[in-house]
């Protein structure tokens, strides 16, 4: 696994959890590995108390291959108790996890797998060249130098690669960060709050690089308070409140059908057809027009405007209606208050 190590580096590891591999596990990763592809994380009831607070109580959930997939939750809901049971830097009191088909204790599995944990320190001393340098290494991974460089570049820091970490604002520690969980080309990565620390340009960057690993089918699993980034770049949402899921699903599917509302003029028979091959199509009056979209692709209305347009349609307005996910999250929430605390 590549994240953060050395002095300083990730200081609430749990010392017990030592490597070691649970026969039951290595069972449930033979018979996931015979299936044709072992999801990226699978875990089942995971329960984790510190003293007498229970952590997360009873967590399951799966991120599939390529599958990008937001862990969202107010503070405290264990998000990130779930992230350090995932990657066994802390030990469940109970569950199972499994990474990429393997046990996630096994070198082999987090070898594969890149972490941006929430709090980490660099070494100040070394160069964000020789941070990148050390943590290839530690993966066993053989990355040239050019793949580092372009990936200092693909975070911002191309031309601060020579300079002391030390110096670096919190905002470019996190973008190493960042660097750090891509370079030894993980096929998994956990990012715990990759963006708390950046500028708007700095998460439409992360935006972007999400969108990259999506297309490589790298699996992401990403804990961010910025529902709109969610919203913007994952496949799928685990919503988990007081230690336990509670909503999971396709954007479609807590949100809802996707509906457009358009104002038109000059409507012929052509475009009425490419609006109701859109989906379900309504007329509200002589220029309203309403379609319950039935895609999911990011693209679909520019190409449904550039379509229209070139049929000669004149389009006024368009406005896409569907609940946010922020409104679908406190709906959640809210409904759940006054519920059992574990
Ligand atoms: N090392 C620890 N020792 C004691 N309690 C802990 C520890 N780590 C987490 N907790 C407790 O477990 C609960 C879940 O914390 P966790 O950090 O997993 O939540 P979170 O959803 O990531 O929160 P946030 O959004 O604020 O980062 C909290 O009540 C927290 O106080």
């Amino acid at each position: 696994m590549t994240g953060p190590a050395g002095p300083g580096a990730a200081p609430e590891v749990d010392a017990a959890a030592a490597p070691a591999v649970d026969p039951a596990e290595e069972e449930i990763a033979r018979r996931l590995a015979a299936r044709p592809e072992s999801p990226a994380v699978w875990c089942a009831d995971l329960h984790k108390r510190y003293g007498k607070r229970t952590a997360v109580a009873g967590v399951s959930f799966t991120v599939g291959r390529g599958e990008v997939v937001g862990l969202l939750g107010p503070n405290g809901a264990g998000k990130t108790s779930v992230i350090k049971m995932l990657l066994s830097l802390v030990r469940p009191d109970a569950g199972e996890v499994l990474l990429l088909g393997r046990p996630a204790r096994d070198p082999a599995a987090r070898a594969r797998v890149g972490y941006l944990p929430e709090l980490f320190r660099y070494q100040p001393w070394l160069t964000a060249a020789e941070v990148l340098a050390l943590h290839v290494r530690l993966s066993g991974a053989s990355v040239p130098d050019g793949e580092r460089r372009a990936c200092l570049a693909a975070v911002g820091l191309a031309d601060r690669a020579r300079d002391r970490v030390g110096g670096f604002s919190k905002g470019m520690q996190q973008r190493l960060g960042l660097a750090v969980a891509l370079v030894a080309r993980p096929e998994l990565v956990v990012l715990d709050e990759p963006t708390s620390a950046l500028d708007p340009v700095g998460r439409a960057d992360v935006r972007d690089l999400l969108l990259e690993l999506k297309a490589r089918r790298v699996a992401v699993l990403l804990n961010s308070h910025l529902i709109g980034e969610v919203e913007r770049v994952c496949d799928r949402v685990v919503i988990l409140d007081r230690g336990r899921v509670a909503a999971a699903g396709s954007l479609s599917e807590l949100l809802g059908q996707r509906e457009l509302r358009l104002r038109l003029t000059g409507v012929g028979p052509a475009a009425q057809a490419r609006l109701a091959a859109a989906g379900g199509l309504t007329r509200d009056g002589d220029e309203s027009y309403t379609v319950a979209l039935a895609g999911d692709r990011p693209d679909e209305v520019p190409a449904l405007v550039e379509d229209l347009v070139r049929l000669g349609v004149r389009v006024h307005a368009v406005e896409p209606a569907r609940i946010s996910l922020e409104e679908r999250l406190l709906g959640i929430l809210r409904a759940r208050d006054g519920g059992p605390r574990p």
